[in-house]
């Protein structure tokens, strides 16, 4: 595409990226298939650790399908408590994506309290975008921002999926900004007394809340469609309370 006379790879590539969303077509697979880049956002669990640009990340365990892997020291301390304290001033109920406006409504699946942290928002969160980017190989520009949550003792998020589904009311208007969600890190941001850990019931799969520890998931296959196999659920808090970000990666540019 000729900007001022010149070449101007990005702008090709968005003009792409929205021409292949009003189609309806899976971004990342169209632009892999074109260009040999990857479909989804992949974790290298070749080795036991993940260098990225500040910090050394261990991968705890790994499945391949649906694609789950646990990592270990993901953030420092010190971070987790930054952005737990935050956010802290500004939470409110979560709400789900659920109304027939594609907007976001209460449920009584979600019984936690939410707030966001845009992208770059502080300086921790885009230290840990960056490092989540290196992670998953998956470029900070198709990522949200981080959806700090906090569940205080009996609040639970019921077993669900993270990905949209163009069928149900409402959510074909999410594809608009990024398209699907292809990938999700939560991330623990403190030790949990007891509960709270992260299911997979058709897995038989519990992850334990460890503060600085992540689960990553792929939402879609390797073929890019969504796996059903990553419905999952942040179990009830039986003591004390848990504090999570969530990070979503997208099949597109979330600008
Ligand atoms: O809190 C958890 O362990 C999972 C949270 C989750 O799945 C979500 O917020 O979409
Ligand atoms: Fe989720």
């Amino acid at each position: 595409m000729m900007r001022d006379g010149q070449f101007s790879r990005t702008v090709a590539c968005e003009a792409i990226e929205a021409g292949l969303a009003a189609a309806g077509r899976p971004l990342a697979i169209a632009e892999a298939a074109r260009t040999g880049a990857m479909a989804r956002p992949q974790i290298d669990t070749s080795k036991n650790t993940i260098s990225t640009p500040d910090r050394e990340v261990s991968i705890l365990l790994a499945i391949d399908a649906p694609r789950i892997v646990v990592l270990g020291n993901v953030l420092s301390d010190e971070e987790c408590d930054i952005l737990v304290a935050y956010s802290e001033s500004k939470m409110a109920p979560s709400r789900v994506v659920g109304g027939t406006e594609g907007d976001n409504v209460l449920h009584d699946a979600r019984t936690s309290s939410g707030s966001f942290i845009a992208r770059g928002e502080i300086e921790v969160a885009a230290r840990l975008e960056a490092r989540l980017a290196a992670i998953a190989q998956w470029p900070v520009e198709r990522g949200e921002g981080l959806q700090i949550l906090r569940y205080t003792k009996g609040a639970e998020y019921k077993p669900h999926f993270d990905w949209f589904d163009r069928a149900q009311p409402g959510q074909a208007r999410l594809f608009d900004r990024g398209g699907q969600r292809v990938g999700t890190f939560v991330l623990y941001l403190n030790d949990v007394e007891s509960g709270g850990g992260t299911n997979f019931p058709k897995l038989g799969l519990e992850v334990s809340p460890k503060k600085g520890g992540a689960v990553f998931f792929s939402n879609v296959t390797a073929d890019g469609v969504p796996d059903p196999f990553t419905l999952h659920g942040g179990m009830p808090v039986l003591s004390g309370v848990k504090f999570v970000a969530n990070k979503w990666l997208r099949e597109g540019l979330f600008v």
